[in-house]
């Protein structure tokens, strides 16, 4: 059973151990195979249909629950007001957060799968918002380079403006694509069409509002999600995947003619492990530390990974 008053999170949290959890999955349909969890999972991130049956099934139902009760609200809400289905049409948007490395990529591409497999939510898309941060140019302008991922990296006011366009129901909407392999914004945009259900993945999705003259700058992120995910680890295990994960993409990405990291395919293994522990020593940990791990428990839901990545803890806010 869920424990209450965990001291670390205080009595607002429900607390369920992996097996209290798993044991949800029983009266949930699960529609993946294991050829579409292998496909699914990012670079190092060892999720196994396990993983996805133990963890993401009952969790894709929570949100179907929620996605159900949000189109009823709208409907009485607009039957109330005399607008019928004015509202109706808003899609339900989910926010994705955790630092760099945590794996918040595979957790919001196999939510977005078994979501779209749901009769009731065939579109389902995903953003991320690096597609957000400032062009290289820009952030060097702003004298930031080196603040890639912290919040200020970050173009808000069109983020915003695209989140507001998403929820108020528009038709299409275009987001900027960030890639990693040349390490800035490309000239490409993303299209979002007419979706029932949009997942948004990034660092910083959890901040605050920051006070601004103008009204629609004023808003958070989040005052457009309808449910909120927080993926969690302890620092030093995050440190050691993004690590591991470096020493991969040496072998892989890193040695695309394009890529930003070219430089780092042909060290050796030795010399590139000290570089990965000097950048999340002076990026990616300060920016968990500081921004991202302080908005942890504004989530709804708390997936805390152990070592081997398997989350072996889940705390779900009370409503
Ligand atoms: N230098 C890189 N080259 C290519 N892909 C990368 C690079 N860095 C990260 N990625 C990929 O980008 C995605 C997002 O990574 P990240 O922002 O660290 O979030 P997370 O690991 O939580 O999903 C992952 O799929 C990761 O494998
Ligand atoms: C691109 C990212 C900022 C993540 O962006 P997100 O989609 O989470 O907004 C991050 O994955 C990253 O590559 N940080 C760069 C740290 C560095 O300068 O190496």
């Amino acid at each position: 059973m869920p424990q209450r008053g965990d001291k670390h999170t205080g009595s607002f949290w429900e607390k369920y151990s992996r097996a209290e959890w798993a044991r949800l999955a029983q009266s949930t349909p699960y529609p993946l195979t294991q050829a579409d969890v292998t496909k699914l999972a990012a670079l190092g991130d060892p999720i196994g249909p396990v993983e996805a049956d133990q963890i993401y099934r009952p969790l894709a139902q929570l949100l179907q629950i929620h996605y159900t009760q949000h189109h009823d609200l709208a409907r009485s809400r607009s039957r109330f007001l005399g607008r019928p289905r004015a509202d109706a049409l808003t899609p339900f948007v989910i926010g994705v957060a955790g630092s760099v490395a945590v794996g918040k990529s595979t957790t919001a591409r196999l939510l977005q799968e078994l979501l779209r497999r749901w009769p009731s939510t065939p579109r389902v898309e995903l953003v991320t918002t690096d597609g957000f941060l400032y062009p290289n140019a820009e952030l060097a302008r702003r004298g930031i380079a080196h603040r890639k991922g912290f919040p200020e990296s970050y173009d808000r006011r069109t983020f915003l403006r695209f989140l507001a366009n998403i929820k108020s129901g528009v038709e299409v909407t275009h987001a900027p694509v960030y890639s990693h392999v040349i390490y800035d914004i490309t000239d490409e945009v993303t299209t979002v069409r007419r979706p029932d259900i949009v997942i948004i993945e990034g660092l910083n999705v959890l901040q605050p509002a920051r006070p601004h003259r103008e009204a629609s700058s004023a808003l958070a992120v989040s005052d457009f999600f309808d449910f909120s995910i927080y993926v969690d680890a302890r620092p030093a295990d995050i440190e050691q995947w993004y690590v591991e994960r470096f020493l991969r993409l040496k072998q892989t990405a890193f040695l695309e003619r394009d890529s930003y990291f070219r430089r780092y395919a042909d060290i050796s293994d030795d010399i590139a492990r000290d570089i990965a522990h000097n950048i999340w020593a002076s990026i990616n940990l300060p920016n968990l530390v500081d921004n991202i791990a302080p908005t942890r428990s504004r989530a709804n839901l708390i997936l805390r990974k152990g070592p081997d990545h398997h989350v072996h803890r889940i705390l779900l806010r009370k409503i």
